[in-house]
């Protein structure tokens, strides 16, 4: 008796573990065939049925919050909402003036890159220039990732001029790789940022690039250039990705009492947040609005698809006068691959170069140029808050040969 009573117990509890299996089962499937939409399954999902939760708009200057605390917002329509009791505002930084910085960060440049520059210097100034030499000098060229056809034809060319030179003296092979240097890198490109108001709208800039490249760091500081040159600018949030981007954006403008347009969530629509941020700059009538989105890998499709959508959103109001493609130079060759893609998906208007202080690989400035045909307009040269530099062929090539 006590035997069956027993085995009846068994029966049950094994059922009952059973029955609380499977809903947890079935939701596990679920999670994993219902996914649809263009982001990854593990991607924070838009919140709401607009995908774009609450925007705010951080009004820095006489409203600025104290630091750490949730920020007095705005509606994205511009309405005021802050506390009348809010804490006087943070002393606003006065970013360095635009002119020279190149000159200012030379010695960055000029250090990360000692091979290319001084290198090739010391290289050509041998007493004898044999093969041997010419193969270093070609092996110089290809690290600095300069590119194959571009090392080819500037080995032929210093050859050439060599033999004609005859008795070299260091002035004159400075002089003659100074020159060489700078038509490669072509002085003749525009590489001014379409930033200013036209129709009666302000200009309307987007940042794209790969995870991590530095785009939001670049909106930062190109906010500081712009006001350093006293610009009106409105920041727009759209990298909804990362959880403090939003964030971290609106701090950068706070710094200099530019305003950003943002989403209360994670995972809001990108195109909602530029659409709003547009609008508001239309009502402003700031400047320039610059918009950071999200860092995606280029062979993602569904997101390059939704890089496409916000730029097509933005253009429903205003156009969109510049897309920087932020390329992290230490990456090199890679970068180039990552470019292209990008220009099939919105037509890129110029290329920041970060982090060109930390790598040997200036040549990609070259390469870059010479494969998408698109000037690089702007360098970042540190962490600094005015560490970005507008480029320039004939500092840049003479920081490295510094
Ligand atoms: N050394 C150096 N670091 C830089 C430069 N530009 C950006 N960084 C650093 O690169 C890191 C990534 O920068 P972010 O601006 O967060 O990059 P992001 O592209 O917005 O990143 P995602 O939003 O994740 O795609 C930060 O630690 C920056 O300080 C530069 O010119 N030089």
């Amino acid at each position: 008796m006590n035997q069956t009573l027993a085995i009846i117990l068994y029966i049950v509890i094994g059922l009952a573990v059973v029955g609380g299996l499977i809903p947890v089962f079935l939701k596990a499937r679920k999670n994993t065939q219902n996914y649809t939409g263009p982001r990854d399954a593990n991607d924070p999902a838009p919140v709401d049925s607009a995908g774009t939760g609450t925007l705010l708009e951080d009004r820095p200057g006489a409203q600025a919050p104290p630091s750490g605390m949730e920020t007095s917002g705005l509606e994205a329509q511009g309405v005021d909402t802050a506390e009348p009791a809010a804490p006087a505002a943070p002393a606003l930084e006065k970013p360095l003036p635009v002119e020279g910085r190149l000159v200012r960060l030379r010695a960055r440049l000029s250090k990360s890159n000692n091979a290319l520059g001084k290198g090739l210097l010391a290289l050509l100034s041998r007493d004898t220039i044999d093969e041997s030499v010419w193969e270093e000098v070609e092996e110089t060229l290809l690290l600095a990732d300069i590119g194959t056809d571009s090392t080819m034809d500037l080995v032929d060319t210093l050859r050439e001029r060599v033999k004609v030179l005859g008795v070299r003296s260091p002035e004159h092979v400075q002089a003659m790789l100074r020159e060489e240097l700078i038509k490669l890198v072509d002085p003749t490109m525009d590489r001014s940022l379409n930033i200013g108001r036209h129709d009666g709208r302000p200009a309307v800039l987007m940042v794209v690039g790969v995870n991590g490249v530095g785009k939001t760091t670049t909106v930062g500081k190109l906010a500081r250039v712009l006001v350093a040159e006293d610009k009106d600018v409105l920041l727009g949030a759209a990298d909804t990705f990362r959880a403090a981007a939003a964030e971290q954006l609106a701090t950068w403008g706070a710094r200099v009492g530019v305003p950003t347009v943002k989403s209360d969530v994670d995972g809001a629509d990108p195109a909602s947040i530029a659409f709003e941020a547009v609008k508001a700059g239309i009502e402003q009538e700031v400047d320039v609005v610059m918009v950071d989105t999200a860092g995606r890998l280029q062979n993602k499709v569904g997101l390059m698809d939704e890089l496409g959508k916000v730029k097509r959103v933005i253009e429903k109001q205003a156009t969109v006068d510049e897309v920087l493609l932020v390329l992290d130079a230490t990456t090199g060759q890679n970068g180039l691959s990552q470019a292209k893609v990008f220009s099939d998906v919105v037509n890129i208007t110029g290329i920041v170069l970060t982090k060109l202080d930390g790598t040997a690989k200036g040549g990609i400035v070259v390469a870059i140029q010479k494969t998408l045909g698109v000037p690089v307009k702007l360098i970042g040269l540190g962490e600094g808050a005015d560490d970005l530099a507008p480029f320039d062929a004939e500092n840049f090539v003479d920081a490295l040969l510094s």
